[in-house]
C-alpha cells in the first residue's frame, strides 16, 4: 500500500449495506490501516469481542464519557448511544498516520462540522432490495429490529449528497480496493 497521508476518513451507510465487511477486507490486505474502535451501549452480539469489535459499556460511563468531553462524536441510533473516543484518534493524526471511523449519519455530520478536512465517504448498496437481504441474511437483529433500522436506512441513503464520494457496495473486493485508494490518496490542495 502506498504510504497513507495523515487524514481523518469517515466510512459511513445504512445498517447492513456492509461497511463492517469492506473494512475487514481492507485490514485483511493492509494490517496496518488504523480503524478507531467506538464505544457503545448496545449489548456485544455472539463473537463480539469488548475493545476489538466495541467497548461494551453501560448508560452511566457512556454519560461520563460525553461529559467529560471525551468523544469526537455520539449519536443515539436505534435505541442504543454510539460515540468515537476522541483521544486514540488525536494521537493517530499528530503522529502523522490516517485514521478510519466506521460511523453511522449523524455522526459523520458532526465530524463534518468538527473536522471540515476529513473525508467523507457513504457506502451505499446496489439496490433497496439488496440491503434488505443483507440486513436480513446477516441475521443478528430481530425482525422488528430490522424494521427499525431499515426505516433510518431510507433517511440515510438521501444523504449520500452530503459526502465526498460514494462507493458502490456491488462487491467487496472492489469497494475495498476503492476505499484503498481513497485512504491512500493525497488530501485536496487548499484555496
Ligand atoms: N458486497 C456484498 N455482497 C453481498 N453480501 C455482502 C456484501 N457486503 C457485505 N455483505 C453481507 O451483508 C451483511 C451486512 O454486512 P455488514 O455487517 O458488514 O454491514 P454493516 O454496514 O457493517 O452493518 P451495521 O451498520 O449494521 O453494522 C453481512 O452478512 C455481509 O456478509
Ligand atoms: N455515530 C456513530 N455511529 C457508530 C459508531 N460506531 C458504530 N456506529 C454505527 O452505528 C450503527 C449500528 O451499528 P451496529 O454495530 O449496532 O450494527 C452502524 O451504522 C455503525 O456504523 C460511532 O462511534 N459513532
Amino acid at each position: 500500500m502506498a504510504r497513507p497521508h495523515a487524514r481523518l476518513t469517515v466510512l459511513s451507510g445504512p445498517s447492513g449495506v456492509g461497511k463492517g465487511t469492506v473494512v475487514a477486507e481492507v485490514r485483511r490486505r493492509h494490517p496496518e490501516v488504523w480503524v478507531s474502535v467506538s464505544a457503545t451501549t448496545r449489548k456485544p452480539r455472539p463473537g463480539e469481542v469488548d475493545g476489538e469489535h466495541y467497548w461494551f459499556v453501560d448508560d452511566a460511563f457512556f454519560d461520563d464519557l460525553i461529559a467529560k468531553g471525551g468523544l469526537l462524536e455520539w449519536a443515539e441510533y436505534a435505541g442504543n448511544r454510539y460515540g468515537t473516543p476522541k483521544d486514540p484518534v488525536d494521537e493517530q493524526l499528530r503522529a502523522g498516520s490516517p485514521a478510519l471511523l466506521e460511523i453511522e449519519l449523524q455522526g459523520a455530520r458532526q465530524v463534518r462540522e468538527r473536522a471540515p478536512e476529513a473525508q467523507l465517504v457513504f457506502l451505499a448498496p446496489p439496490s433497496w432490495a439488496a440491503l434488505v437481504s443483507r440486513l436480513a441474511g446477516r441475521g443478528t437483529e430481530h425482525p422488528e429490529v430490522q424494521e427499525r433500522r431499515l426505516a433510518l436506512a431510507q433517511a440515510e441513503l438521501d444523504a449520500a449528497g452530503e459526502f465526498d464520494v460514494v462507493v458502490v457496495n456491488d462487491d467487496v473486493a472492489r469497494a475495498a480496493d476503492e476505499l484503498v485508494r481513497l485512504l491512500t490518496a493525497p488530501p485536496p490542495a487548499g484555496p
